[in-house]
């Protein structure tokens, strides 16, 4: 985990927190919801990802006196920076847990802090989840079309500057197996591995040369790259070369990498030749602008690749830039708060609330998920949010709730967990899930309602700002 300053915010946070200060008002409790309103890659669900990061950067978070020189410069006034010097977040977070599947225009975690504390972590707090929850729902979809085969994250030289990190986290718990992304390896205890670059082949007169002075060095776990000069007529043939060598010495050739040309072809050549000479052990990966439509195209193909090696598509994204998540504003000074806007899907929920998964008896998600007030255990009832004629009897079903506290007066609340148990539990979550969500084509439409204490309430404050 990195260090963050408390500066890694907008300014304008700073600006209302001054305000804050100056009018008394920093003690005053609030409540922000963050959700998304748009699920990214025309798909049927999101992975929620970045939590743990988050709470450990938001426990250390203070400025430091460089910062607060700054701001001083920036003209934020000395009792403020006082004030910004003993800055610590001490308040209550709830969440969704980290690798559960989740949907827009309800509450994906709420913060409960004094104003000023819940204002300055919005921007950090938004980088974060929205950037690792996209590129883990981009990760979870590769990983629903490559069955079986190996996936691994070739992005970070592609990636959006220091984006590759966090997105090489994200992508494991997508469903990613390993990274080349050294440092990421490091930090979150990833399976790392590679193979080799063209230049390394072009800076030897000769393939085979390059080819056995990479197998000397790292034996055990080689993959050479064929497809420098021809493929089928160097490449493979002097693979099988260095294999024989190789075993000869007691060794295995783990693999070979295609990186270009009609895939499917290459790879189906390639294993022909490779069984041939008796080296059905030799693994095809393969890479070159994959995604998840390409991959599910070569599987159709039958393409006999067990390792996807997949950068820019899965770490920038693409083609969606960013999910759209925000933090708005539920409760404040002891009362309920609302935006109301012009477009009615941008309507805000008020007050502190409860998230209840609505599941059938064997545990499997109906594809509904109910929001209520936070004192509310169950949902007998769930209205669409804007079309007041459409329900949901809900009397039948089990519900789980799924905002848990991750975060007490500024302490993280529960055990980290690694890596790996997250990606096991969003891939349990992922099963739950019935499979029309996960299509590609049209998937079918997660329904979001609101229990009628809620909509009471939202009505409620609707009438009073209509008519003030
Ligand atoms: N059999 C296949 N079916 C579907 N898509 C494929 C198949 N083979 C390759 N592709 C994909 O098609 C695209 C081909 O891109 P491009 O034409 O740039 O590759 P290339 O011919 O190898 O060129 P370059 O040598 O410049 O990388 C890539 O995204 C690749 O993953
Ligand atoms: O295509 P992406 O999904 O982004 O995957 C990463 C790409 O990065 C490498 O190419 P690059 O040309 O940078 O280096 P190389 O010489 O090792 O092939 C690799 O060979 C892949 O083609
Ligand atoms: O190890 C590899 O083959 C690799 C790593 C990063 C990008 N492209 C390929």
């Amino acid at each position: 985990m990195h260090n963050f300053s408390a500066t890694y915010t907008d300014q304008y946070q700073l600006a209302m927190a001054q305000v804050y200060f100056n009018k008394g008002h920093r003690d005053h409790k609030a409540v922000f919801d963050y959700f998304f309103r748009k699920l990214p890659f025309k798909g049927g669900y999101a992975v929620f990802a970045g939590l743990e990061e988050l709470l450990g950067i938001i426990q250390e978070l203070r400025f430091e006196e460089r910062d607060l020189l700054f701001l001083q410069e920036q003209g934020f006034k000395k009792d403020f920076l006082k004030y910004l010097h003993n800055f610590q977040f001490r308040g209550n977070i709830r969440s969704v847990k980290e690798g559960d599947i989740v949907f827009p225009t309800r509450p994906v975690l709420q913060v409960e802090a004094n104003i000023i504390e819940a204002q300055i972590i919005e921007t950090l707090l938004l980088n974060h989840l929205n950037f690792q929850t996209l590129i883990a729902s981009k990760a979870s979809r590769i990983r629903l079309v490559a069955g079986d085969s190996k996936l691994l994250d070739f992005g970070l030289r592609r990636a959006q500057a220091t984006g590759g990190y966090f997105a090489s986290r994200a992508a494991i718990i997508g469903g990613f197996d390993g990274t080349s992304n050294v440092i990421a390896a490091r930090d979150y205890d990833i399976p790392v591995s590679g193979t080799m670059a063209h230049s390394f082949i072009q800076s030897y007169d000769d393939e085979l040369k390059a080819f056995r002075d990479f197998a000397e060095s790292r034996p055990e776990n080689c993959v050479l790259l064929v497809d420098t000069y021809n493929t089928l007529k160097s490449g493979i043939p002097n693979a099988i070369k260095v294999a024989k060598e190789m075993e000869e010495r007691g060794q295995k050739l783990l693999a070979v990498r295609l990186d270009s040309g009609d895939l499917s072809y290459f790879a189906k050549e390639s294993r022909r030749m490779l069984d041939e000479a008796g080296l059905d052990y030799v693994k095809i990966a393969a890479s070159n602008q994959l995604d998840e439509y390409v991959i599910k195209s070569l599987l159709e193909q039958q393409a006999p690749i067990d390792v996807f090696g997949v950068g820019t598509n899965l770490v920038t994204g693409a083609p969606d830039a960013a999910l759209d998540g925000v933090y708005k504003l539920s409760w404040s000074g002891g009362e309920p708060r609302i935006k109301i806007s012009e477009s009615i899907v941008k309507v805000t929920l008020p007050h502190k609330k409860q998230v209840f998964r609505i599941k059938d008896s064997n545990g499997k998600c109906i594809g509904a998920d109910a929001v209520a007030l936070e004192n509310e255990e169950r949902v007998e009832e769930m209205f669409h949010p804007f079309e007041p004629y459409k329900s949901l009897q809900l009397g039948q079903f089990e519900q789980e709730p799924l905002l848990h506290p991750v975060m007490e007066g500024g302490e993280v609340l529960h055990e980290k967990r690694s890596l790996e148990e997250i990606a096991a539990y969003s891939l349990k979550r992922l099963s739950e899930l019935p499979i029309e969500f996960k299509r590609f084509n049209n998937p079918h439409i997660y329904k979001i309602g609101i229990s009628e204490k809620l909509r009471e309430e939202r009505d409620k404050l609707i009438r009073h700002y209509k008519n003030t």
